[in-house]
């Protein structure tokens, strides 16, 4: 059963359309997160389901409950929603433990919730510690402790990794996902960041000026994009104008196998590390292109190319050694299939 609902939700801020129809579904128990780039709509999206700003058209349920609609707003503090804001926002004068109880009732606390949250978030004997005595990553393990622990019915995350060093986010995004998991929780995260998203959820809403354009799991989004602007937004993307004749279709990089049939000009999608960089004349179905630029970033490379009919590709290269300088002239060919994407949109 969907934990969350949200039907055709509008809202404007005077002309701006900060939400113009969006719609998703979050199941019960899992970790949704809705990815978007700024300004997109995201927080609007999280504010109207904790109940801090009205809809002005559409519904929004929590489970079979409806909370926000044309005959229906629930306040905040009646939804039984957490939020766990991009700050943390611990109460400084509140050791760890205060500020895990805080509005916890006193049966929920002499059943030991305040320990067990803790322990689920990797705190466990830190509460007598207070908020100034902890790192940012601990502090945010803090917060989401103190979002769990009445079981609310869902759980919003804000960009709650943001001011995280990139070293202590990876850990501490793996711990709290592990965390909410742990305790069955139903949880939205909004972010701006891809990587987050992708390696975070159970699924992956993308938003994109006040409406969603994609709901998928992880693989879903990148694999099979629902549009251009999907496919750019969630990941690096070489689109190639293609004809394809069910199972496959002829592009630039030669002719491909596709995910799923189709016919017809189209536009196919093709990810930078399913592109292999040969010596020129290695492979007969390689496709010749010079190199443009080589970006070396540690774990991996990256190499703009141009095919002779002046296609622009990116190819990601892992553990490869070699180095290539603007002008070299190589030969491509894709690995896997590609995906070809509806027409229309941008
Ligand atoms: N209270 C407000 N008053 C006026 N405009 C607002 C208000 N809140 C949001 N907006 C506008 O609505 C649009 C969506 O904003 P929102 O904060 O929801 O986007 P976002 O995707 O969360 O962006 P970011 O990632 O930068 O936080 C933006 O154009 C923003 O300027």
């Amino acid at each position: 059963m969907n934990a969350l609902v949200v039907r055709a939700a509008h809202k404007a801020f005077g002309q701006v359309k900060a939400l113009d129809g969006a719609d998703l579904a979050v199941p019960g128990g899992t970790l949704t997160a809705v990815l978007g780039p700024s300004g997109c709509g995201k927080t609007t999206l999280l504010r109207c389901v904790a109940g801090f700003e009205r809809l002005d058209a559409g519904e929004i349920a929590l489970g079979d409950r409806p909370v926000s609609g044309p005959r229906a707003h629930v306040p905040a503090h009646r939804r039984g929603v957490a939020v766990v804001p991009q700050d943390g926002a611990l109460f400084p004068h509140l050791d760890v433990a205060g500020n895990v109880g805080y509005g916890l009732d006193a049966a929920a606390r002499r059943a030991g919730r305040i320990d067990e949250v803790l322990e689920l978030v990797g705190l466990a004997g830190y509460g007598s510690r207070l908020p100034h005595q902890l790192s940012g990553g601990q502090q945010q393990r803090v917060a989401v402790a103190r979002a769990l622990a009445p079981r609310p019915r869902l759980v919003l995350l804000d960009e709650p990794f943001s001011a995280l060093d990139a070293g202590l986010r990876a850990e501490v995004r793996a711990d709290v996902r592990a965390a909410l998991h742990a305790d069955g929780a139903t949880a939205v995260l909004v972010t701006h960041d891809q990587g987050e998203a992708l390696s975070m959820a159970d699924q992956v809403v993308v938003m994109h000026r006040g409406r969603v354009r994609q709901q998928g799991t992880p693989l879903q989004v990148y694999r099979t994009p629902a549009d251009p602007w999907v496919a750019a937004f969630v990941g690096d993307a070489v689109l190639l104008t293609a004809t394809a004749d069910g199972g496959g279709a002829r592009t630039p990089l030669g002719a491909l196998d596709l995910h799923q049939p189709c016919t017809g000009t189209t536009t196919v999608l093709v990810r930078p590390e399913q592109i292999r960089v040969l010596p020129p004349g290695d492979a007969a179905a390689a496709v010749p292109a010079t190199v443009r630029r080589h970006l070396f970033h540690g774990h991996d490379a990256v190499l703009d190319l141009t095919l002779d009919d002046g296609t622009p590709v990116t190819a990601r290269l892992l553990d490869d050694p070699r180095e290539f300088s603007p002008g070299t002239r190589v030969a491509l060919t894709v690995s896997g299939p590609a995906h070809a994407l509806p027409a229309g949109a941008e």
